[in-house]
């Protein structure tokens, strides 16, 4: 096992690769890791340099010290989305829109497999950048929170939008309007979360997890992702002729090749990413 350091630029953000899989921690425990002003240009940087590093196979994103993350810094996030000018709204719809657009967009988006690691809460922002995310594993503590009603917005970061996704808008809706926090029971029933593991355990299933997804070819990840993805916005025929251009292309891989020699070998495949 080899594990390399990344320089994230910032303490607020801690970053670090092991065996193809990249683990970035949001680092702002005194405020259950809420997201401020250094710590989401650094996530930014971090999700682009990662999906391009060719050793990065899966990504696991967590938080440190019993939090996922508390989403906008409450103290700050106006003034941050203000640019420390006075209030304009469209420049504050367009910064939002950008702050989103690198955040949630770029990790439903991310090419390769994504899991929300949730020792604590996920709370505003936090809960819909989980939910960007593909899989979603959560220690005892763990909890999703939509927060943004007991505060008096609207909500962000496109939690409205994956929940609805997810559960259907009738049950997205009540989360929100009653401000409900879905506990790891719930959210395992609801299918948004893959698993719930002791608290104690939650680092090393999770890396467990992100493992044996790394040890899978990455293109054909890649394309299962996409179909996944694009399904919710297509209808079935559309779906079924981008799956088969998908198939052709792994089909026409080498790790396909690889694949299929070892199967025929009884032999564990040794994917390249070709
Ligand atoms: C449910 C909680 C997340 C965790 O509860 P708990 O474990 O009981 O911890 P607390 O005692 O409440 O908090 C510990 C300390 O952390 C501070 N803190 C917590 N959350 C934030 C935050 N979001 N911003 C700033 N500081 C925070 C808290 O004040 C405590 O500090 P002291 O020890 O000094 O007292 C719970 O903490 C909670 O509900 N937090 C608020 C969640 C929330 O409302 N989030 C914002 C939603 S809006 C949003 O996310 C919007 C944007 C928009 C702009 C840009 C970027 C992102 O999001």
């Amino acid at each position: 096992m080899t594990t390399r350091v990344l320089d994230t630029g910032t303490d607020k953000l801690l970053g670090s690769v092991t065996d193809g899989v990249a683990t970035l921690t949001l680092n702002n425990p005194t405020k259950r890791n809420a997201l401020g002003d250094e710590m989401t240009p650094a996530l930014r940087r971090m999700l682009l340099e990662t999906e391009t590093d060719p050793d990065v196979r899966v990504l696991v994103l967590t938080g440190a010290e019993g939090a996922f993350c508390a989403g906008g810094d409450i103290g700050g996030m106006g003034d941050t989305l203000a640019g420390g000018k006075t209030p304009n709204t469209d420049d504050m719809i367009s910064r939002l829109r950008e702050a989103q657009n690198t955040a949630s967009l770029r990790l439903y988006e991310y090419s390769k497999p994504t899991i929300a690691a949730l020792p604590g809460a996920a709370a505003g922002a936090g809960m819909s950048i989980a939910l960007a995310c593909d899989l979603r594993i959560t220690g005892e503590s763990g909890f999703l929170y939509p927060a943004f009603g007991a505060i008096g917005l609207s909500g962000d970061f496109g939690g409205s939008w994956l929940l609805s996704h997810y559960i259907g808008p009738a049950r997205a809706k009540e989360v929100y309007f009653t401000n409900h926090r879905i506990l790891p029971d719930d959210g395992l029933a609801l299918g948004l979360f893959n698993r719930v593991v002791a608290d104690e355990e939650l680092e090393n299933e999770t890396q467990a997890l992100a493992q044996q997804i790394a040890d899978f070819a990455p293109m054909a990840l890649r394309y299962m992702k996409e179909n996944h993805n694009r399904a919710r916005s297509t209808d079935l025929r559309t779906a079924m002729n981008m799956e088969a251009d998908r198939m052709i292309r792994t089909l026409l891989s080498e790790d396909h090749k690889e694949g299929a020699r070892a199967f025929m070998e009884k032999r564990k495949p040794d994917f390249k990413g070709q």
